[in-house]
């Protein structure tokens, strides 16, 4: 379950606030995986952001059941002063990872960056550093995997990688994706939630979301 309940949200500018979602009440699906589409400036990222809980409502709640990822192209909680493995294990605690030394080689293996694992990330470059956050990512087992511009980590041959490793997730646990990339939404989402005017609008069948989202004017 993931619910938005009584939702505002708005930004300050210099025209006054302006409002993303007003009381917003929506339970949002976690069966299967969910697109977020609308037009730009529609507030998926701004949904999609209060989801990862890494910016919040003015009022209101998100309340979930669920364990979710970080958005897995994100890069925020990674220490540049530390390590690559030191990061490793303090995000595989903050999330109760059961066997850390496990985890710390499945991480150190998938993000290919060799001994520079034990080197500070502030020395990697963004590629590396990349790689490094979605292979921790990828590694936990989350029930929903927040995705936004996901498979654009890293050199080709790693991006194929990653999309290979999202779609074997893709079997086991929900998804709730962000692009404007229908072949990417199509490749992992079965179902969408369309943003129109600050309303959310859940579409069980992605064609029709998507098809409702064309036709928008
Ligand atoms: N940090 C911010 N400060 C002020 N306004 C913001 C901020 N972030 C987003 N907004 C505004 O909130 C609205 C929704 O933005 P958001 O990025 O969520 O839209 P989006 O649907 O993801 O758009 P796009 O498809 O263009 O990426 C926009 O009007 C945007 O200008």
């Amino acid at each position: 379950m993931i619910r938005l309940e009584n939702l505002t949200k708005s930004y300050p500018s210099k025209l006054g606030p302006q409002y993303i979602f007003r009381n917003l009440n929506f339970e949002f699906p976690t069966e299967n995986s969910v697109a977020i589409l609308g037009k730009n400036g529609a507030g998926k990222s701004t949904l999609f952001r209060m989801l990862a809980k890494s910016e919040y409502p003015d009022r209101g709640r998100v309340l979930t059941n669920k364990s979710m990822s970080w958005p897995v192209a994100l890069q925020t909680g990674i220490h540049p002063q530390m390590t690559g493995r030191e990061n490793t294990r303090f995000i595989g605690r903050i999330n109760q990872v059961k066997s850390l030394t496990k985890y710390e080689k499945a991480v150190q293996e998938f993000a290919e960056i060799g001994n520079r694992f034990d080197l500070p990330v502030r020395t990697y470059s963004s590629g590396m550093r990349a790689k490094l956050v979605f292979a921790c990512c990828i590694n936990i087992d989350f029930d929903i995997y927040l995705i936004d511009e996901a498979t654009s980590v890293g050199d080709p041959a790693f991006r194929r990688k990653a999309r290979q490793a999202l779609v074997e997730k893709n079997t086991t646990a929900g998804m709730i994706m962000v692009s404007h990339e229908l072949d990417q939404i199509r490749e992992f989402c079965t179902s969408a939630v369309l943003i129109n005017n600050g309303s959310l609008k859940f579409f069980p069948d992605l064609e029709e979301g998507i098809s409702a989202y064309m036709e928008e004017k």
